[in-house]
């Protein structure tokens, strides 16, 4: 699991081990990481050359201490001062040092002509204008001179892209565009939201010492080691039954092949049964497909109700179907809702208690919202609303059903409902505060771009259906099922197209890989 850490959380952990430790030991053991990472890099690329950008706070310190250990290793070293107050506005203790290792300092301002020149003849850039302690978006002189980058040098991020919300929350500031960020003993929530990612680059964490408790965690991201431990593995004296059955509505007359990707996906995860109610054309397919689904309703663990269903289908199949997606949906059985099946939901019927798994990409979200939240005077948000700020809105639907939210994406969000508060329950303040504090949101980033293709979001439903059914709950089951779908995705690309159904085909050897990895090395 990789976890990262709010602001607050980090400060907290950090002050309190600066107290047992020399003045300015933390920034040097910053620093020390830094440089080792840069000077990897500068070799890896057989670059010479070093321009730290440095701004007012302890993100410039570490950038310029870094450019003081790089020019002491032999590399050409620059510093280019953003800070609003030239020289005397950076980390007094960082510049001395930098300047007795021999690296040459421009003022930006007094001098931008001479800074653009340092910037543009760079092999390696180090971004420490603004970290942890920064508002969203850049200043002047920032965006000119990041114009003059080289595009083979490597822009490296001091712990954060300067200008991204270190919260993560807003994505539409300007930023950094780093291809590495160094980050300070534990990732920040920017690095692992979608808001943040795109723009942090590959992220690399160094240890300085300080402990993070895990409880703490902002954001939660399962890697491949954590399969193992989530996975519903079968034992001796599981039968289909207890392994969990699915019953799935999905595809229709107009939609047919999404009920073959999702029972497909189904049974590729292993899901213990299989219980597919449609209309007649994708039964047929179906059968044809999964010959191991079960058509018709009846006992389930969890429901999948949704891919490729149209809600406003006439027509007496398709009224049955819709029959048993209502009772579906109204029932306290375990629910994934995607596509078509989120219009069922209805505001007077909410918060659901069953456990229940909603899976909108952005204009799915934003369309939910608009019917659940709306407001007489305003349309709701759009799907661009929804992806410039996509974890506010999927924290909105979240709270608004009592539902997990999996929030399809290059970063696929997952987020639970705020617990609430009940004061019956409470002995003293402090439970006040555990009680209601949200729980971590999950963030999968293993798919490639290639898995934006038609059909992909009825496969990770399938997959997610099967967790669900085998008793995970709707926040292990939808992060689980984001991990081996995106997987799965990237297995099945290789670097090149692919297509939903390969991915849905792909899923069962990709559980077992990923079961079986640990126990190889
Ligand atoms: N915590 C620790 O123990 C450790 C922390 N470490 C390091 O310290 C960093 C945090 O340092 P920090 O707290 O000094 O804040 P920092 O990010 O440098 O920015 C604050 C300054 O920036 C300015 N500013 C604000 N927004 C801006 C913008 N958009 N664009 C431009 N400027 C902007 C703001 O000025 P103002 O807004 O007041 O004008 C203020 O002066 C952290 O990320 C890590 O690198 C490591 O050494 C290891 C130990
Ligand atoms: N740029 C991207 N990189 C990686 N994965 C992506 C990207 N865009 C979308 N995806 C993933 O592709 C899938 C698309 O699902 P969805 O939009 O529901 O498609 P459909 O409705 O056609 O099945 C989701 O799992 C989503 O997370
Ligand atoms: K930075």
């Amino acid at each position: 699991m990789i976890r990262a850490h709010s602001v607050e959380s980090v400060r907290r952990a950090e002050d309190a081990a600066r107290r047992d430790l020399p003045e300015g030991e933390l920034m040097r053991r910053a620093a020390e990481g830094l440089a080792e990472v840069a000077a990897a890099r500068l070799d890896e690329r057989d670059g010479t050359s070093v321009v730290a950008l440095v701004g007012s706070g302890d993100n410039g310190g570490d950038a310029l201490l870094a450019a003081a250990l790089l020019s002491d290793a032999g590399f050409a070293c620059a510093a280019v001062v953003l800070a609003s107050d030239g020289l005397d506005g950076v980390h007094d203790v960082a510049l001395e040092e930098a300047r007795t290792a021999g690296v040459d300092v421009t003022v930006a301002t007094d001098d931008p002509t001479a800074a653009e020149r340092l910037v543009a003849e760079a092999d390696l850039v180090l971004d420490g204008i603004v970290g942890i302690g920064g508002r969203p978006g850049l200043r002047a002189p920032a965006s000119a001179l990041l114009d003059a980058v080289d595009d083979d040098a490597w822009v490296l991020a001091v712990d954060l892209a300067s200008g991204l919300d270190p919260a993560g929350e807003h994505g539409d500031d300007d930023s950094v565009w780093a291809d590495e960020t160094v980050t300070m003993g534990t990732p920040k929530p920017a690095h692992l939201l979608p808001a943040g990612e795109a723009a942090t680059g590959r992220l690399t964490v160094v240890d300085i010492g300080v402990e993070f408790p895990d409880d703490e965690a902002a954001v939660e991201r399962l890697t491949w080691d954590d399969v193992p431990e989530l996975w519903p593995v079968p034992g001796p004296s599981d039968d289909k039954y207890s392994r969990g059955v699915l019953g799935v509505v999905a595809g229709g007359e107009s939609y047919t092949g999404a009920a073959v990707l999702c029972t497909t996906a189904a049974v590729e995860a292993g899901v213990g049964m299989v219980r597919y109610v449609g209309t007649p054309t994708p039964t047929g397919l179906v059968r044809l497909a999964v010959p191991e689904a079960v058509v018709g309703d009846g006992r389930v663990q969890a429901w999948l109700v949704g891919p490729g269903l149209d809600t406003t289908a006439e027509g007496d199949d398709a009224q049955r179907q819709l029959a048993v997606a209502r009772v579906a949906v109204d029932s306290d059985v375990p629910l994934v809702l995607d596509a078509g099946g989120l219009d069922l939901l209805e505001a007077e019927a909410l918060p659901r208690t069953a456990p229940t798994v909603l899976t909108p990409h952005a204009g799915e979200l934003a369309r939910l919202l608009a019917r659940l939240a709306g407001d007489k005077d305003s349309d709701g948000p759009s799907a661009d609303d929804v992806r410039a700020d996509p974890l506010r809105h999927a924290r909105r639907a979240a709270d608004l059903t009592g539902a997990t939210v999996l929030l399809k994406g290059a970063t696929t969000l997952v987020v639970d409902p705020t617990p609430t508060y009940d004061e019956t329950e409470a002995t003293d303040a402090t439970d006040a505060t555990d009680a209601t504090a949200a729980p971590a949101v999950r963030s999968q980033a293993d798919a490639p771009p290639w898995l934006a293709t038609a059909g992909a979001g009825d496969v990770l439903a399938g997959v997610v259906g099967t967790l669900l059914a085998a008793g995970l709950t709707p926040r292990d089951a939808a992060s689980l099922g984001a991990l081996v779908h995106g997987v799965s995705a990237d297995r099945a690309s290789g670097g090149g197209p692919l297509r939903a159904l390969a991915v849905a085909h792909g899923i069962r050897t990709t559980v077992r890989d990923l079961l079986t990895r640990a126990g190889d090395r």
